[in-house]
């Protein structure tokens, strides 16, 4: 993990899992980058927030596999779902609900799948557009850690991929092209600090 800048109190924290992903970013506002995967993100948020001060909200920019034929551009997520965590046979074991989907905007919007897996394969991807419409390996680990912290999120997401054969060819080939829309979002909807 590694954090550039410094967190205050009146200004939001961006989050991103690689530095491929931030490289056009040019506001000055302090950035986490996890690395890959959930583990990566919980543990890098958690480690950040547990100290003081607070921001005062995370952004999460990041590229997302589209699990539905068509789905492209910038998505503002309104549900993070964690799917691959074995939610109902822990339920069986426990009697508690583990992994529960989390509400992000309470006006609605697309639900984003997190897990430990690159989706790059047909079944894969028809398996997970039952439940969500995107997918990426970070999203609701940060959501958990912020609303541990009670700090808000926002989970943004560009599609890289169409999480089908070719996804691991498209996502090295569009992470950059991603990187520059990730960063115009950023400009347009982060105010600029001085
Ligand atoms: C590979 C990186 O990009 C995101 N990402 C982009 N496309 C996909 C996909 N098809 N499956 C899973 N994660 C994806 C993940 O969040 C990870 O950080």
């Amino acid at each position: 993990m590694e954090l550039v800048g410094r967190i205050t109190a009146d200004r939001p924290l961006l989050v991103l899992a690689v530095r491929e992903e931030a490289q056009f970013l040019d506001l000055d506002l302090p950035v986490l980058l996890t690395g890959m995967g959930k583990v990566n993100a919980a543990v890098a948020l958690a480690t950040v927030l547990a100290r003081r001060p607070h921001p005062s909200h995370i952004v999460n920019l990041g590229t997302a596999g589209a699990l539905r034929p068509g789905w492209t551009g910038t998505h503002v997520i309104g549900t993070v779902i964690q799917h691959d965590l074995d939610t109902d046979l822990l339920r069986t074991l426990t009697g508690e609900t583990y992994g529960a989907a989390l509400t992000l905007n309470a006006d609605g919007g697309p639900v984003l799948a997190t897990g430990d897996a690159f989706i790059a394969e047909e079944a894969a991807r028809e398996r997970l557009a039952a439940r969500a419409d995107l997918v990426d390996m970070e999203g609701y680990a940060l959501a958990a850690a912020a609303a541990r912290a009670d700090v808000p999120i926002r989970v943004v997401k560009h599609v890289s991929d169409d999480a089908g054969d070719g996804a691991a060819r498209s996502w090295r080939e569009s992470v950059s092209d991603c990187a520059r829309v990730l960063a115009d979002w950023a400009d347009r909807h982060l105010a600029r600090q001085s």
